[in-house]
């Protein structure tokens, strides 16, 4: 029987109800899930009940009380993946990434000089990762002086990349980042910009329901969320072609302009600062009536200048990831690639603010 089966059996034991899906290996995606048949709009393709779902609650007891105050349920969930009775996992951590694919992946597992090459967005978020890395892995590892720091890693980005929001009376006193819980065949979804929707109750668990029609042999997806690419990459290890999300942060082009700005031309101060801010910010500054400050087109005319600066520190970057020793190159691919949908949202911007 196949490792696929094997899941879905196991799954199926545990009270997890799907139609008219399979989980199946995808084009370059890892596992996913296909459409077994032709799948109308608005049908529950997967149910998993609560009983199913693994929490803080169905942790190892030992493993829970331990590091209760010592890690993030991320954290402890991983452990528990890692060092928790064997059996309980078998059949889902057969079908499960490899701990390469992570390394190739996963920002956080690349050398340091490629990290350094990330957008400020993805380095910005891969630093707050590394602070709860190193609290929840301190904790693991005085608790389980045997535990190895690779392999803890690896389990805490398996656990980090598919868990779900898991709002309980249990749960509901911990931040929002710690409502977390894994569940069995729904984390096989992978995530498109736009997905099935996905409801789910503390009492009963969770339904995904479709929002179109799919065809027999479809990728079915869910989204994890209205994330960019840069948090795509660094959070799952993939960014995706076509996201309606994807944004470009521009803070570094503009921030040091802005502390280099403080006694230049109060027209540039203005336009400098609405650049930074947000753009409520810029709209109430519109409708003030202030006439003191710049137009939108000079504002525009600063705008092209640092999208222009920008333009070429983006080729200076894609040169630097090239000329790069280190680093895989499935690593320096991905980051390429990043780079590349960067400039080119850049590209139609300065389209844009062409006259
Ligand atoms: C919840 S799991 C989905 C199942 C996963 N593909 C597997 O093999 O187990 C999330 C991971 O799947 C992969 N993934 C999800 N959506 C993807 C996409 N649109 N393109 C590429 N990889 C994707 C990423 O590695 C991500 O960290």
């Amino acid at each position: 029987m196949s490792v696929h089966k094997k899941l879905t059996r196991w799954a199926k034991e545990r009270g997890v109800l799907y139609t008219g899906i399979r989980v199946q290996v995808t084009d370059g995606q890892g596992t996913g899930i296909i459409a077994a048949r032709a799948i109308e709009p608005g049908e529950i393709i997967l149910t998993v009940p609560a009983q199913a779902v693994h929490c803080l609650d169905t942790v190892d007891p030992i493993i829970a009380l331990t590091l209760k105050h010592h890690a993030s349920i991320q954290g402890i969930l991983a452990a528990d993946v890692m060092l928790g009775k064997a059996s309980k996992y078998t059949s889902w951590k057969a079908v499960l990434p490899s701990e390469e694919s992570l390394h190739t992946s996963i920002p956080m597992m690349w050398p340091e000089a490629l990290q350094a090459l990330l957008p400020t967005a993805a380095k910005s978020l891969l630093y707050k990762q590394q602070d709860k890395v190193r609290r929840d892995w301190g904790g693991v590892s005085s608790a389980f002086p045997g535990a190895e720091r690779n392999e803890y890693l690896c389990h805490w980005f398996l656990v980090g990349t598919r868990t779900f929001y898991w709002e309980t009376p249990s749960t509901k006193n911990l931040s929002h980042d710690d409502q977390l819980a894994l569940l069995p065949v729904a984390d096989m979804f992978n995530h498109a910009d736009v997905g099935c929707s996905v409801a789910f109750s503390a009492e009963e668990g969770y339904d995904i329901t479709t929002k179109r029609a799919y065809q027999t042999g479809e990728e079915v997806y869910t989204s994890y969320g209205e994330h960019s690419n840069d948090f795509l990459l660094t959070e799952y290890g993939f960014v995706l072609q076509d996201n309606r999300w994807d944004e470009v942060c521009l803070d570094d082009i503009i921030i040091p302009a802005l502390n280099a700005e403080t006694s230049g031309c109060f027209k540039t101060q203005v336009a400098l600062r609405l650049l930074a801010s947000k753009s409520d910010v810029w709209q109430e500054f519109l409708t003030s009536g202030d006439r003191q400050g710049p137009s939108q087109s000079e504002t525009d005319a600063l705008l092209a200048q640092f999208l222009n600066n920008f333009s070429s520190r983006i080729q200076e970057t894609l040169k630097q990831i090239e000329e790069l020793g280190s680093g895989q190159k499935a690593q320096r691919d991905l980051l390429t690639r990043r780079w590349k949908q960067i400039g080119t949202i850049v590209a139609n911007c300065e389209q844009k603010l062409k006259p």
